[in-house]
This record gives C-alpha cells, structure tokens and sequence, in this order.
C-alpha cells in the first residue's frame, strides 16, 4: 500500500487507533482507493505531516486523543494542535471528519441534549430516554437532578465521555437510589427502556445506511432489591456476544416482536446529518416494547462497519462525490456543520437517503 507504484494523483491520509487498525482490511481498502483513483497512506502524528507527502483527503478516528486532550493529557492536546495547525494551513484537504463536528460525539450530555431538543421527533415516535449528568459524588444533589429531569429508576449510568478508552463502555444498570454511588461521575444517567433485548444498530456512509440487529439487555424494572448490575458494551452487544443479561425473563418473554419502523430510522438519519454533519457515524436504537417508539441511545463516531455490505466502496463514492461538488474552501474543518452532500453549509437538502444493498429489507429507499 505505502510503496507500491503510486499511479494515483490523489491521496488519502488516514490515522486510527491501532485496536481499529487490526480490524481494518487494509489490502481491499488500498485497492478500492486505487480503483478511485487514490493512494491510501498511514498517517503517524508522531511526526510533522507536511513530512507525509501531499494529503488529499484527512481519515480520522481521532475520538482517543481528542477525549485525552481535553481531559488535559498534554502529549493528546499537542498532537491535536498539530493536527489542526496543519489543516488550517491546508485548507484544501478534505476531513472526515471536521474535529468539531466530532467533538458533539464525545459528550454523551451533549449529543442527548441535540437530540432531545429535536421538535420533530415526538409526533413521530422518536425520544432519547430522559437523562440527567452527574459532575460530583454527591447522592442527594444527585436524586434532585434526576428528580428534576424526569429520570426514574431503572436508569442505565454512562460514562460522560462516549468515545475512546474502553472506560467509555463500562455501564452500569441500578435499581434504586441507594445503589446511586455506584455512579462514578462525570457520568449521565439515563432511564433504561425495556426493549426485549434487541439493539438496532445503524451505520452511515454519507447518505448511505445499514441496518443490523444486535443482542441486547432483557427487560428491568426499578426494585429495592436488586443490585446494580455492571457490564461491557463489548460482552452484551457484539454480534457474537451471548450474554446471561440477554436472555429475557419468563414472564417477559416477547410475545409480540417489534417491528423495526424504517420512516423513523431515516428521520433520525436526517436530524443527525442536519444536527452533527458527520460522513461517518452510527447510532443505536432499541424500541419501548409497551409503545413501540424508537429510542436512540447512542450516537457513535467512525464505528465498525460490522457486516456493512461494500463499505470501502461505498465509503469512496461518497469521497468522490464530495470531492465532485466542493470548492476547497466549503470543505475544510470549519466549525459550522458542513452537509457534504448538499455541499450547504449548516443548511441540510433533502437528498435521498439510499440503503446499502443488503439493508434490512434490501430497498434503496429515495
Ligand atoms: O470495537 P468495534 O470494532 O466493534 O467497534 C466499536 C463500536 O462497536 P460496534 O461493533 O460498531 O457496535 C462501538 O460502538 P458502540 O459505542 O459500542 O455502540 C464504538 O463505535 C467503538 O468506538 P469507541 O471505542 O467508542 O471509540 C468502536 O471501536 P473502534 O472503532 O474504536 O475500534
Ligand atoms: N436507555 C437504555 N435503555 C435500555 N438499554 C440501554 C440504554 N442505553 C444503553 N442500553 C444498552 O447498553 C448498551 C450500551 O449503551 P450505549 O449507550 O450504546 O453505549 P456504548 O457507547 O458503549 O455502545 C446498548 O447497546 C444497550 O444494549
Ligand atoms: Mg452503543
Ligand atoms: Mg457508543
């Protein structure tokens, strides 16, 4: 990939995580990038960039260093002033995806508040689950934010950070305000919606989604005698996870399956792009198994692909498509919300919403 005979006038510069790097097909996404017409490099942000060769278009998963930096680890922050010093002297390079945007997604407080700030999403049978933030240890200023927010127990405790250590992933399910210092803020709280164990998990590539369908938590219900309940993301909802937490109760055991509501999943789509702006991104739904509404969950930067059908090739037509409709200078990392697609900034056009070719039920949907 690095030293091949480079026929390509374009390149692309890409840095991520080593733990995503072993993941990632790095043969067919040289050769997809080459069948573009681009040379795909490895970035080291160990040394200065302008030493890399000409960047065309800058790949990043930063969401590790970003979260370090502003959690004040200097190695992280001046990685990032590197990072950002070089972009503003290139305003040519195209980012995917500009660091501001980005940043929304490190706040799990922020990107709920976005989300439950959305008029739209209530007529519709959207919501994210009443949250509320915890800064302090403090148990009853604690009980009265939650009281004052509308979170009731059971609540799901999040990490603040939504992105890079795996501590972001550490949750934890209580029952209970005694149980509350089990909280470790900066942490949100969240109330827990009974979903029958199934996670609905949606990919985007620019205006491109797929939708697949994950193990989840079983149903719970606020107790004063249960204990909180710790787990991974990583051990209930990969694909291959078979968790005890999974398997629903008997009296709970789905007798009706929800459907999943696809108008919902494309308006979502549509807030986010309008809202966030990213070309590469997920979220996660589970449905209320009383009302069928959609709750979204978790917002996800740059996330796995999993089972994406063609997501390298699909990944460079958006590049091409960005690269056909953008003047330089609408692409840089501007802070405004940039919509690739529309080539509007902060705007958002109505533009066609198509699923990968295995979606859920195999439709492009216009
Ligand atoms: O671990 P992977 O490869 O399954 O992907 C993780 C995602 O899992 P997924 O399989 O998409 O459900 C994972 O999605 P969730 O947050 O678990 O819904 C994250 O996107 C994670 O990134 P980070 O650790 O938050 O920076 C993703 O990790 P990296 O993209 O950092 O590897
Ligand atoms: N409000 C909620 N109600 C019910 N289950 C939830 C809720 N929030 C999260 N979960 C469960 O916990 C898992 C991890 O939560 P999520 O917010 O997606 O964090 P992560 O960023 O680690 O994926 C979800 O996949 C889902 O199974
Ligand atoms: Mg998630
Ligand atoms: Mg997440």
């Amino acid at each position: 990939m690095m030293n091949g005979i480079n026929r390509s006038e374009k390149t692309i510069g890409i840095w991520i995580s080593d733990k995503k790097s072993q993941k990632l097909n790095w043969n067919e996404f040289t050769n997809v990038c080459a069948s573009h017409g681009y040379n795909l490099i490895k970035l080291d942000l160990e040394r200065p960039l302008e030493e890399q060769g000409q960047i065309d278009i800058f790949l990043h998963k930063l969401t590790d260093i970003l979260a370090a930096a502003d959690q004040g680890d200097p190695k992280a922050s001046s990685t990032v002033a590197r990072v950002e010093q070089y972009l503003s002297n290139h305003s040519k390079v195209i980012v995917i995806d500009p660091l501001d945007n980005v940043r929304i997604l490190l706040s799990r407080y922020k990107y709920y508040s976005i989300l439950q700030n959305e008029p739209s999403f209530v007529k519709q049978g959207i919501f994210t689950p009443n949250f509320a933030e915890f800064t302090t240890n403090n148990v009853e200023m604690n009980i009265e934010i939650m009281a004052q927010r509308g979170v009731q127990f059971p609540v799901i405790c999040k990490p603040s950070v939504a992105h890079g250590s795996k501590l972001a992933h550490e949750m934890v399910v209580i029952f209970n305000k005694k149980d509350l210092s089990a909280c470790k803020p900066p942490c949100v709280v969240q109330n827990f919606v009974n979903h029958n164990a199934v996670l609905h998990k949606v990919f985007l590539v620019g205006n491109r989604y797929h939708i697949c369908e994950r193990p989840s938590l079983k149903n719970f219900y606020a107790s004063e005698n249960l204990t909180p309940i710790f787990y991974s993301t990583g051990e209930v909802c990969k694909a291959d996870s078979q968790s005890t937490l999974s398997i629903l109760d008997p009296h709970d055991v789905a007798d009706i399956r929800m459907t999943l509501n696809e108008d919902k999943i494309r308006s979502i789509i549509r807030v986010l792009r309008k809202e966030i702006g990213l070309v590469l991104a997920g979220f996660d739904v589970v449905i209320d198994n009383v009302t069928g509404d959609h709750a979204v969950i978790d917002i996800n930067v740059f996330p796995s692909y999993d089972n994406f059908p063609d997501f390298f090739e699909h990944f460079l037509e958006c590049i091409d498509g960005i690269s056909d409709r953008t003047t330089p200078n609408l692409c840089t990392n501007d802070t405004s919300t940039f919509d690739y697609l529309s080539g509007k900034r902060n705007g958002y056009m109505n533009v066609s919403l198509c699923r990968s070719k295995f979606g859920v039920n195999g439709m492009n949907i216009n």
